[in-house]
């Protein structure tokens, strides 16, 4: 159904919705509504950018983590780092995350989303604080763990919150937002690291940089007080009139001509929506099973929602296959071995790309679409990993940049900007697309479809994080770089294959668009 048909009724009435359409979810689009068509308001800026501080403290947690592990020297128990301390250090934050990001979907739905990122923030806290008074590698693990849970919660809800706020023509700009803060963090924490780890002293730099995580999580948790819950949240909260309010603002309020007929007509779509999820609940309380597993059930059982799941799930496990992040852990390193002066500064390039880039998403994803710029993008991710595969080829790593031949210096230099490609394709389309996975679900699964593919996108970079240095062991550098390639190439083929666009859609149209019973693209 086109809501831009004149033929059609912008919305349907409870009446029209028959019993199986109500079943297979078939019924009219709700979600947060496609009326309010206006530049996204000074209110809705606002909220994201409150949401986005989460985005921030996700990226500097970890981006510091390169910087800190080379830094802490012998302060932790005593002794240096083993090989086996830095690795369940780095891993603690992605495995938390993994564990903690399906469980945040439950408390999202019971609690409100706006609440799970004030305990995100609070997690935020305890963990920096844990981890700058850390004395053995056990209270350090234990620190690390707590921001992974809070950067697991907050990486679910941050973009499930904007996208149910926000206009739909708009949505995709805002939820890149997110990820531009993210961006923006792992900046920071490169910068922070280099700062204080050349310059701090050796006992207490590394507590600087682990411990300033807490400033702009207290400065959210004040921010977040005077923000609104989301309108589908309090309509089934049975908030209606809440809602409405809140739908008025970012519609950029009466004198911004926010028609109160668009407004009811946004209302009365989630209220449908609403309702239909209730309707389904009661048919799968009937069945005397509990909750959860009738609402797995409806997620795998359902053909729309697996395709949607399938869908998120291969996006995120793209997005970390890829590899990517073993650029975010390991360029100062690579770096080293390549035999460039001042590793941090050069590495700071990923993370200035990877930010730039992203800012140029933002402008170009509403516009392009998220089919058409993954299409684009992930060809040049595969050039820029092929050539760095072929540079290495012909460069002799040593583990000290002193000893580096001058003959391999343009190798180095094809080495850098193939990087700078690869990360630069990677920030346009598959650094920031699967974020955008609760609009693919429809609401009754929404929570539950994105918090297991946020669950898949941390279980993938718990991997990569755990396999780069050994592959490059293994297999050589070429190869590690030419396997990602091969990831990026067989990903490239199955998003062809199954993704469909959903760029300006209402979150249910998009929803709908995945009914059709083949895998295929319309
Ligand atoms: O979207 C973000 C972003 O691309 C970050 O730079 C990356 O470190 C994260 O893993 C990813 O989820």
């Amino acid at each position: 159904m086109n809501s831009d048909d004149p033929e059609e009724p912008l919305i349907a009435s409870s009446r029209e919705l028959d019993d199986d359409d109500t079943r297979n979810g078939a019924a009219r689009p709700v979600g947060s509504g496609k009326a309010p068509e206006d530049a996204p308001g000074l209110f809705v800026w606002l909220l994201t950018f409150a949401a986005g501080i989460s985005g921030i403290l996700f990226g500097y947690d970890t981006g510091v983590i390169s910087a800190t592990l080379v830094s802490i020297d012998s302060s932790l128990s005593g002794k240096p780092l083993s090989s086996l301390d830095k690795s369940i250090i780095t891993s603690s934050t992605a495995l938390f995350a993994l564990l903690v990001s399906p469980f945040s979907s439950v408390l999202a739905d019971a609690f409100g989303r706006k609440r799970v990122i004030m305990m995100a923030d609070a997690l935020f806290i305890l963990g920096a604080g844990l981890q700058a008074i850390s004395s053995t590698v056990a209270s350090m693990v234990a620190g690390r763990s707590i921001v992974g849970a809070a950067v697991g919660a907050a990486s679910f809800v941050v973009p499930l919150y904007i996208a149910e706020l926000a206009p739909a023509a708009h949505r995709g700009r805002l939820v890149t937002m997110n990820i531009v803060f993210i961006t923006l963090g792992q900046v920071v924490a490169y910068i922070v690291g280099w700062i204080f780890g050349e310059y701090g002293s050796t006992e207490t730099g590394w507590r600087w940089m682990v411990g300033l995580g807490a400033v702009p999580a207290a400065l959210q948790t004040a921010i977040v007080l005077f923000m609104p819950e989301t309108p589908p949240w309090l309509v089934k909260a049975g908030r209606s009139s809440e809602a409405r309010v809140v739908i008025e603002k970012v519609s950029g309020g009466k004198r911004l001509g926010a028609s109160s007929r668009a407004v009811d007509a946004t209302l009365k779509n989630i209220e449908i929506e609403v309702r239909e999820e209730a309707q389904a609940r009661r048919r799968r309380t009937n069945s005397n099973r509990p909750e959860w597993l009738a609402s797995l059930d409806e997620l795998f059982k359902i053909q729309r929602n697996r395709r949607a799941l399938a869908i998120a799930c291969l996006l995120q496990g793209l997005q970390q296959l890829c590899g990517f992040n073993s650029l975010m852990y390991f360029s100062a390193t690579i770096f080293t071995m390549l035999g460039f002066p001042i590793p941090t500064l050069t590495s700071l390039v990923v993370a200035v790309t990877n930010f730039v880039f992203t800012v140029a998403a933002l402008f170009l994803i509403d516009r392009i679409g998220r089919r058409r710029i993954l299409l684009w993008s992930i060809p040049f991710m595969i050039a820029g990993l092929l050539f760095a595969g072929y540079g290495f080829a012909f460069v002799k790593l040593s583990a000290d940049s002193a000893t580096q031949e001058t003959s391999t210096q343009g190798a180095a230099i094809v080495i850098l900007v193939s990087i700078m490609i690869y990360v630069a394709g990677y920030a346009i389309g598959l650094g920031n697309v699967p974020w955008m996975q609760s609009e693919l679900f429809s609401l009754n699964v929404r929570s539950l479809g994105s918090g297991i593919s946020t669950a898949t996108n941390w279980g993938a970079n718990f991997v990569i994080g755990l396999t780069f240095l050994l592959l490059m062991d293994v297999l050589t550098p070429s190869w590690t770089f030419v396997l990602y390639a091969i990831i990026c190439a067989i990903g490239y083929v199955l998003i062809w294959r199954v993704y469909p666009e959903t760029a300006g859609l209402t979150l249910e149209e998009a929803a709908s668009l995945l009914e059709d019973d083949s895998w295929g693209v319309r």
